[in-house]
């Protein structure tokens, strides 16, 4: 059972997925393993090439590596296109068997060929090993998604999902697996093995397992289905300026320099502990299982906590883990710090992208990845090793820690700055709200009142507000609330703009349809005002004055935002018009949904009116207005991240209002009975 209740199924027991790509798992096992040994495998040569060498010379060499390694990512696309183009099965052995025939080379390069600098070779080889990789992920995802899209009795694509989810699992589960591999072999060629020649055992081990992967490959049975896969540009996602979660750039940044950082100089940095390989392929092991566990973890971990207060404390938390790994100089207490950054860094990933589900995050990540491998080795060079004389004692401050350093600190800043802009609970305290978390429950924060404020409330309604962007949910959750309300006995006035009345629905009508073009954007907020004018006089108002409750779904923040910010015209003068419509009438409570504006688009399933066919640009401008909005006045507004489920939305949306409600039962009423009515879950 689950901290919520939710019987989860046990692992041993067959997930939905696991049957149909049953043919598929010895081969995709098997290289995703080769694909993740190569990282160990060709750093680890690296650094054995240059171990004679300074700090400097030792770092940028298996930096150089690593850089080589990721640059071809960028290109992923271009490796999608041209791999659609083959022979799925003869792809995926071909960059099997050229992968196994590369990792070869490596060490018959520095054994027998003297004119060839092996560093630069080693390098080669990364990006060529990286570039095949690219060819056989491109052709595995087209295998992946035929599998899925075969599925039969499966209308609502729910085994189609679990098994890109098993695909996921399988292909980043063994990196982990690799790093134990590499452990292994580490050791034993220790054992058996002298000088420089005992890397090269890893390299062939990781030859003859992408061999055994482009034979399992090419002796699976029948034909290999084919589906479209995505391959999102990076670069491309980068450069549109529009949109985007205020807050995440530094949350992905925060996460993935640690890891990046860690990588980069953990080869030189083991070394520094009096770690060989062993060491390091055990600081990997605790830095990917680490991971691993975040990533499949962090969706349920903390499940009350809000998911961008976890985020952020997320990136805190991993940049904490780092500072320890760079400042302890000892080998086990430094595998541990980097499991937990590990751990860290994948509940922030999983968080980020369940945030944002946009290309941006992933293409951001590339970037930050990169721009920390290229710049952590020189700077290990640079600081170099240094000793501090503490009186009698001295503590040795190594180049290679100092880089980490500055990577926690960075990262830290970066943990901070994203915590500021995501956190969607403002004013409600950190640490009894992680407390309660932690607890499994949700923290609601007592309120004191004004007597002033207390009197106007028993004296009118209580009036509250959705907004958010297309499709964000206002509606469904407006619904939920107002069912809630009743529930518990209140009068409740559900209502929406525009259209809530007979005047309103001519204009909402006008304003919505397609048909409606040339429409001035003065006239279009005078439109919507004219609607909210009358809304506010013949129903809201009168709700209020006999105490009741409105939900309405949109109001004037709709116009700040859409007529506004989407519009471009001057918030200002729109603010100041609809304070005149609606006499200065301010909701108790705004409830902004957000979420990206390609996911609340794509929920919609009507054709799409007048406003939802505006472009992408309009729509993030609109998301941006809500949340500049919602973060001048924290103490009236909850900004939910409104890509979760229904139901978590709603229950954090139940406790928010919660602290805003008056006595549902009349005083008279409870004078004869004594007792407060109960405010419970539904
Ligand atoms: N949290 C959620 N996750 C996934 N789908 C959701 C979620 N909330 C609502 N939906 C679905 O998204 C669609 C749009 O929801 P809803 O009508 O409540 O949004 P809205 O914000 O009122 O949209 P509009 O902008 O058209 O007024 C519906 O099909 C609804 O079932
Ligand atoms: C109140 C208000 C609304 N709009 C826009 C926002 C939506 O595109 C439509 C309303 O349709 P929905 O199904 O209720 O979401 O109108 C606006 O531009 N300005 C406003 O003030």
């Amino acid at each position: 059972m689950t901290r919520t209740g939710v019987t989860r199924p046990r692992s041993a027991e067959p997930q939905p997925g696991d049957e149909p790509l049953r043919r598929l798992r010895p081969p995709l096992s098997l290289s995703s393993l080769g694909h993740w040994l190569t990282v160990p495998a060709l750093t680890a040569m690296a650094a054995t090439l240059t171990r004679d060498d300074a700090l400097a010379t030792r770092a940028q060499s298996v930096g150089l590596v690593l850089v080589a390694w990721l640059l071809p990512v960028l290109l992923a696309p271009v490796f999608g296109t041209a791999a659609a183009r083959l022979d799925r099965r003869i792809a995926l052995v071909a960059a099997d068997a050229l992968r196994a025939f590369l990792m070869l080379s490596v060490p018959v390069v520095d054994l027998l060929v003297t004119a060839v600098n092996p560093v630069l070779w080693t390098a080669i080889v990364a990006v060529l090993v990286s570039c095949a990789g690219m060819v056989w992920s491109a052709a595995a995802a087209s295998a992946v998604e035929g599998v899925a899209a075969g599925v039969a009795d499966d209308e609502d694509g729910t085994v189609g999902r679990a098994v890109r989810r098993r695909a996921l699992r399988l292909v980043f589960g063994t990196a982990p697996l690799a790093a134990l591999a590499f452990v292994l072999l580490a050791l034993l060629a220790d054992a058996l093995l002298g000088g420089a020649d005992r890397v090269h055992l890893v390299l062939y081990a990781t030859a003859v397992v992408f061999g055994a992967a482009g034979a399992a490959t090419a002796m699976l049975g029948g034909g290999l289905p084919g589906g479209e896969a995505e391959f999102p540009a990076p670069v491309a996602a980068l450069l549109r300026r529009e949109g985007g979660v205020p807050g995440l750039p530094a949350a992905v940044v925060g996460t993935v320099l640690p890891v990046a950082a860690l990588l980069a100089v953990a080869r030189v940095h083991v070394r520094v502990l009096g770690g060989g390989d062993p060491g390091y392929g055990a600081l990997l092991l605790g830095l990917t299982a680490g991971l691993a566990y975040g990533v499949f973890a962090g969706p349920r971990l903390l499940a009350p906590l809000s998911r961008r207060r976890l985020l952020g404390l997320a990136v805190v938390a991993g940049a904490v883990a780092l500072l320890v790994a760079a400042l302890v100089t000892n080998l086990v207490v430094v595998v541990v710090a980097a499991a937990l950054t590990g751990v860290c860094a994948g509940v922030a990933w999983a968080t980020a992208a369940a945030v944002d589900d946009t290309p941006r995050p992933r293409a951001l990540a590339l970037v930050a990845a990169l721009v920390a491998v290229v710049a952590a080795p020189p700077l290990a060079g640079i600081l170099g090793d240094r000793r501090l004389g503490l009186g009698d004692a001295a503590y040795t401050f190594t180049g290679s820690g100092a880089a980490l350093l500055a990577a926690a600190v960075l990262a830290l800043v970066a943990g901070a700055v994203a915590h500021r802009r995501l956190d969607d609970r403002r004013g409600v305290p950190l640490r009894p709200d992680l407390a309660a978390a932690l607890r499994g429950e949700r923290y609601v924060p007592p309120r004191e009142e004004p007597a002033e404020e207390q009197r106007a409330r028993t004296e009118r309604g209580v009036f509250i507000a959705f907004e958010g962007g297309e499709g964000a949910g206002k509606t469904t959750q407006s619904r939920l609330a107002a069912i809630w309300l009743r529930d518990h006995g209140y009068e409740v006035v559900t209502t929406r703009e525009p259209g809530a009345t007979k005047t309103g629905m001519r204009l909402r009508a006008l304003l919505l349809d397609k048909e409606t073009t040339g429409l001035s954007s003065r006239a279009e907020t005078l439109l919507y005002a004219a609607d909210r004018a009358d809304h506010v006089a013949n129903v809201i108002r009168p709700a209020l004055e006999r105490g009741a409750i409105v939900v309405s779904d949109r109001y004037v923040d709709s116009s700040l935002a859409y007529q506004g910010y989407g519009r471009e015209q001057d918030v200002e003068e729109i603010a100041a018009v609809n304070a005149w419509a609606t006499q200065g009438l301010v909701p108790d409570l705004t409830v902004l949904l957000e979420v990206p504006a390609e996911t609340g688009l794509n929920r919609l399933s009507e054709p799409a009116d007048r406003l939802e066919s505006e472009p992408r640009a309009f729509h993030d401008r609109v998301l941006r207005g809500f949340r500049e909005l919602a973060e001048a006045h924290p103490e009236r507004y909850l900004i939910v991240d409104a890509s979760r489920p229904q139901q978590e939305i709603r229950r954090e949306i139940q406790d928010r209002i919660r602290e805003i409600l008056p006595d549902p039962v009349p005083a008279a009423a409870e004078d004869i009975t004594s007792t407060f009515p109960a405010i419970t879950d539904v």
